[in-house]
């Protein structure tokens, strides 16, 4: 059994086919990139992965379970940080932490998970006085305090500096080194490329190219993953 097994996934709001028949396999402890530009479907897909979402059509199953029926089982195995999350801005490090850990029948212990991202020092500061990569180095960690077999992480690092962003891919390479299974959305080519195991092209809601950045790369004859884009993408037109 794969991890996550996508298969014709199709999701339209109105006239706008989101996802127009993406599938995709993530095996058990790959980084797996979901990468494309702006609208391209990529925050849709990791909706439906975490059940936030009812797919039209296709099939969809995470650790062998379907998300839209499962949702609440799976989110004991599942870790997600999503666009845009945030948090009370009077709630304080060390209580976000607590309070999140109890939402998990077997939580990992909130303060090892605190130690173990470097956020001891803030334990007391509220989500509010915190910058911006201390922001997402706590979403980090409350996407990991359940202890998840898969973690989704969409936009990690939209917003940082290059200092946070490069200490954000160090916290990415440590879960991967731990075993995890990691989805990653960006519209980032160079993270992709620094992270991934293998990566899903997504362009107007079709996945256009699959495989490792390095195949991606040579099979487009281009210098990097974002050329590779362009490429993929103007021949898709
Ligand atoms: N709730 C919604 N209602 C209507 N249209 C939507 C909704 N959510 C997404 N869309 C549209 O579906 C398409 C895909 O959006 P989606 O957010 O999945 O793309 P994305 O690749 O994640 O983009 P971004 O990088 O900007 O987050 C876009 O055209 C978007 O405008």
């Amino acid at each position: 059994m794969e991890t996550i097994e996508v298969r014709d996934l199709r999701k339209t709001y109105g006239d706008t086919h989101a996802v127009d028949g993406v599938t995709f396999t993530v095996h058990s402890g790959e980084t797996f990139g979901i990468v494309g530009h702006n609208g391209a479907g990529k925050t849709t897909t990791v909706e439906c992965l975490i059940g936030l979402k009812r797919p039209d059509a296709g099939t969809v199953r995470v650790l062998g379970e379907d998300p839209a029926q499962r949702r609440r089982a799976l989110a004991q195995r599942i870790g997600a940080q999503l666009q845009d999350s945030s948090l009370p801005e009077r709630l304080k490090v060390a209580e976000a932490l607590r309070l999140f850990g109890r939402f998990y029948r077997e939580p990992a212990g909130w303060r090892e998970v605190m130690a173990r991202w470097g956020l001891e020092s803030l334990a007391g500061k509220a989500f509010g006085d915190l910058s911006g990569g201390q922001r997402q180095r706590l979403m980090l960690a409350l996407a990991l305090v359940g202890d998840p077999e898969v973690v989704v992480l969409d936009e990690l690092t939209t917003g940082l500096d290059p200092v946070a962003r490069r200490e954000t891919w160090r916290l990415v390479n440590d879960l991967k080194a731990a075993g995890t299974t990691v989805v990653l959305v960006s519209h980032y080519f160079d993270e992709m490329e620094a992270l991934c195991d293998r990566v899903a092209v997504f362009a107007r809601g079709r996945v256009v190219a699959m495989g490792s950045p390095g195949e991606i790369i040579a099979r487009t004859g281009t210098a990097s993953l974002e050329e590779a884009y362009f490429a993929l993408e103007g021949a898709g037109r």
